[in-house]
Parts: structure tokens; sequence; C-alpha cells
């Protein structure tokens, strides 16, 4: 049997002419052929352990098999460089000028910088700037899939990108990310005239929801900051119901004690069962999300509750890491536009930051245009944006069937304005009728989406009708949550009862009797309307 190292080295060095993975040898330290390759017998490589003298690590010939009493994480411990890491990063003031020295440490616990405006995670780019994009992209691409701890989870195998500092140990993982990028065969073509239409299935993961990505991260480091003894005795959020999900059971996994504020009859009742399975303590309460958002930013300025909402940019950290995967499963090439549907706003900024990196950092040479699609119904970034990006207004946010974004004041707002503009980006909005339909349509064609992914195919449609997005154009839509959390959305348009909504792609149940000749007559008719005419 081949050992992970070796299959590592032969097909990298060989496929990149780089001579070979590993700091000292790296073309930019115009070092010649090493001796020694850092990495260890059975898990993918670790670049912050690449240094040739300092690692005792043999490789071995062979994959070793574990122990029979060891687990992955005691493996990943066993095979662990000793070499120091070389990556870092820090909290500072989101688009702070080239002269802010404010800066935080990421053990410590502060959401908001000193003027109270947004935080954002730095990486240190220099240092990772030190390999290139070829070495970036191998890495990446060797780690995709496997069950090594912890890079086999897609945000953990861009670990030197998200949390570079955080022990292994301390990680804690559902091995998610690596989502499918299904190809909208029938879609793209039957309503939009595409062939390069996909979507990116994010909602097809642990708790069914992009969440996870970013859940991930936020529990890892809280994990890590008990361990340190910090002040954290749970974890909070106030939740339009996915972001709950997530944080409820991650720390269930890892047994930390979580806190969820729901605005009550606003969320799925599937939405709702996942914290209470897991064992979260769940407040309903009398109020909107925005109502929720600010009671829970009080309360963790209280106690010591460490807050788990986006406004942490420890969140966008795993988040960012779809876009990197969506890029690597196009083999790095970049596509021409990708949709999401926002609401808080972390998200949008989330994938605006993975893609600027992927080009800071030479995986590919530009970034996709990005479009944010808002829900008529909960649209103060689509308002901003068509004021010209005037002085943002806040707005009731109504009620809709894309109820995970029935956000009116998102706190990610001044990130998500910094996406759009540089990313020459675009904001659409959908009615409930527009998106209820694209959801009917898109399941018609063999998916099962939520309704905020149908308020990104309408964008989707809006602009492919008017000739923004082009046919030939590839184009990916982020699907946000799984439908099955939100099946009372589609049961409630297929059986049209939706007032003031003709439901023009409904597909209602026929019934009919238990009887041969009326099930024969039925289908007679179904075959016949289906019979091709000719
Ligand atoms: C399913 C779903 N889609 C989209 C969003 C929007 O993401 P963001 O809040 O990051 O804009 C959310 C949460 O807000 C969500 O739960
Ligand atoms: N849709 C979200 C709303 C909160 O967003 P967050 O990303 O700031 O946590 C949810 O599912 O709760």
């Amino acid at each position: 049997m081949a050992s992970s190292c070796s299959l590592f080295h032969s097909s990298l060095a060989s496929k990149s002419k780089l001579p070979l993975l590993h700091h000292q040898n790296h073309p930019k330290f115009n070092r010649p052929t090493p001796t020694v390759i850092s990495c260890t017998s059975s898990s993918t490589f670790d670049p912050s352990a690449a240094t040739s003298s300092s690692n005792n690590n043999s490789p071995s010939p062979q994959k070793n098999r574990r122990l029979a009493d060891e687990n992955i994480r005691d493996e990943a411990r066993r095979h662990r460089s000793t070499a120091k890491n070389t990556f870092s990063a820090k909290y500072v003031p989101f688009n702070a000028g080239r002269d802010s020295i404010e800066s935080y440490s990421l053990d410590e616990i502060v959401y908001r910088s000193r003027s109270g405006g947004l935080l954002d995670v730095q990486h240190d780019m220099e240092a990772l700037k030190k390999f290139d994009g070829a070495y970036w992209r191998e890495l990446f691409d060797s780690r995709v899939g496997k069950t090594t701890w912890p890079y086999g989870s897609g945000v953990w195998s861009k670990k030197e990108w998200v949390l570079p500092e955080i022990d292994p140990d301390d990680i804690v993982s559902a091995f998610e990310g690596n989502s499918n990028l299904f190809w909208a065969e029938r879609f793209g073509k039957q309503f939009l005239g595409m062939n390069d239409l996909w979507v990116k299935h994010c909602g097809i993961s642990h708790t069914g929801s992009f969440k996870d990505l970013g859940m991930t991260v936020l529990v890892s480091q809280v994990n890590r900051l008990r361990k340190l003894k910090r002040p954290v005795v749970g974890v909070g959020c106030a939740s339009t119901g996915d972001t709950s999900a997530a944080l409820s059971a991650y720390c269930a996994a890892a047994g930390i004690p979580s806190i969820v504020f729901l605005p009550a009859n606003k969320i799925s009742i599937a939405q709702l069962v996942q914290p209470i399975a897991n064992g979260a303590f769940v407040l309903s309460i009398d109020t909107d999300f925005d109502g929720c958002m600010k009671l829970i930013r009080e309360v963790t300025a209280e106690l010591p509750i460490y807050l788990a909402n986006s406004l942490n940019s420890l969140r966008l950290e795993g988040q960012k890491t779809a876009a990197i995967e969506i890029l690597q499963q196009f083999d790095w090439e970049v596509p021409d536009w990708v949709i999401v549907p926002g609401g808080n706003l972390g998200n949008i900024y989330a994938f605006y930051k993975g893609f600027k990196m992927c080009q800071e950092l030479g995986l590919v040479d530009r970034i996709p245009r990005l479009v944010c699609a808002q829900a008529a119904n909960a649209n103060p970034l689509y308002l901003h944006y068509k004021s010209g990006w005037n002085e943002f207004k806040a707005v009731k946010a109504n009620t809709t069937f894309a109820s995970a974004i029935q956000i009116g004041d998102p706190v990610s707002i001044d990130r998500a304005v910094y996406a759009l503009k540089n990313s020459n980006g675009i904001v659409e909005e959908a009615t409930e009728e527009e998106l209820m339909d694209a959801m009917a349509q898109a399941d018609s064609t063999g998916m099962f989406i939520c309704p905020h992914t149908g308020v990104a195919l309408t964008a989707l449609i809006k602009l492919r009708n008017i000739g923004v997005i082009g046919a030939g154009d590839r184009t990916v839509v982020v699907s946000t949550a799984h439908g099955l959390k939100f099946t009372h959305s589609k049961v409630d348009y297929h059986s049209k009862k939706i007032p003031d909504m003709a439901c023009g792609f409904a597909n209602p149940p026929v019934q009919v009797k238990a009887d041969f000749g009326f099930v024969m007559d039925v289908l007679m008719k179904y075959l016949g309307d289906k019979a091709p005419k000719h």
C-alpha cells in the first residue's frame, strides 16, 4: 500500500513542476532539491510543519494503519510535527485604513472595534504568500474528502487560511463542507437557455444549512477558550432557525452549553426541533429576529455567554471556504457569477473574502461578480443599492416564505456593501410569488431547494431575462439550506393554499377511489396529456 506521503509527494511535485512542497525548498527560497519532505505517513501534508531541519518526523514508506485503541484525533496527534506554526491571524477593525494599529488576539472575547464598528479576521498574508498559488491549490486538492483529522473537513482542509493557530485537538468538526456543486442541466436549459448553471448545495450538510461552515470554526475557538480558562460558560445566538441548529449541534458534540433566542412562531418546525433535540436552552421570544438579535447582544455583554452570530467575524472564516471550494470544484477556473441569498449579510462578505484571498494568494487571477438576492418583504440591502448606496435605512421585515432571511436590520451591512462594491456586484429582490415559483420550477427539475434558494434563483431569472447574465455565463447559485427544513411552504404551494398566489407550478396529488377502473381512468388521462404531440 502506498503511503499518503508518497502519493502526495509524487502527484503534486510532478503536476506542478514545483521542486517540492516544502518551505525551504520552495522556489521563493531558492534552494535546490530537498532530501526530506516533512509530511507524515497517514495525514496530508502540514505546511506549517514544513521545515526540513526542525522536523523530527521521518516519512514512512508505508501508511500505518491506526492502532486499535487509537481514534483519528489521537492518530493526527501522533503524526503531528513539532515544527513551529508559521501562520497567524488576528482581529482588526473591518476595513480599517493602513494606519490603524488596533488589533486583538483571536483568544480575546471581542466582537466590536473600539469605535463600535465591525471586526474582521486578518491573516498574515506575507507568511501565506511565501507559498505560491500552485502550492495552495495542490495542498487543498490533496485533502479533499479524506477522513484525516481535521483536514477531511471542507473547512479545515483550508485550516492555514481559517484558524491557523488552533490545535487540531481543540477542533470541533463534523467533516462539514465538500458540498455538492450540482450541474443544473435541466433547469438551466429549460427555463434560462443556459448550459453552465450550477447550484452549490451548502444545505446538504450536517445540520442542513451553510451555517455549519462557520459554526465549526466558532465552536472550535470556544473550545480552545474554555481550555484556556477564559470566562465562557455557554454560547448564544439569535436565530431565524439555521444558526441555532448549527450552534446547538456543534456545542452538543463538544459538551458546551448553548442558548438560542428564537422569534416565536417565525421559524419552521423542522428548524425549531433541531436545537431542542440537541439539548440547547431555547428561548422562544415574542419578537422578530431583529428583536432577538438586539437582546442577545445585550445579554452577551453582561453574561459569560459567547456570541455566535455572524457579527462575530470568526464565523465568516469558515463560511468563506465555500467560495474556495467552488473554485476548487471548477479546477480553479473562476465562474462569471455567484448568487447568494442575503439576510444578516455575513455570507455575501464571506464569499467575497474567500474569492479575494484566492486572488491575492495567486490561486486564481480574478474574482466572480457577486449578486446578493433578498426577499422583497425584507429588502434593506436592495433598497440601499437602489438608492445608489445612499444612507442605509433598516426596515421592518415582513413575513416571507424565505423565513431565514426575514431580517430588517442586518448586522453585516457594511461588510455586504464592501463585498458588492469590490466585486462589481448587484442586488436583486424576489416577491413571494416569484420566489415560490422559482423554487417549484427548480424542484420540478429534480432539485428540492429551500425558499431562500428560490430568492437567489429569482435574481438569476431576472438578470438573465434582461441580458445582464448571458446564456453562456458560468453561474453558481448558492443554495443555503436543505429543502426538507421548509416542507410546510412547499405543501402550502402545491395545495394552492396561499392567498393571492396563483401557485402556477403546483402539482397537487390526485384523490382517487381505491378502484381499478378509476385508477385506470386518471392514468390514461395523465399519459394522454404527456404523450408527444406530432
Ligand atoms: C437558509 C439561509 N439562507 C440565507 C441566509 C442569509 O445569510 P446571511 O445572514 O449571512 O446573509 C440565512 C441566514 O441569514 C439562512 O439561514
Ligand atoms: N439566518 C440566520 C440569521 C442569523 O444569521 P447569522 O449568520 O448572523 O447568525 C439564522 O439562521 O439564524
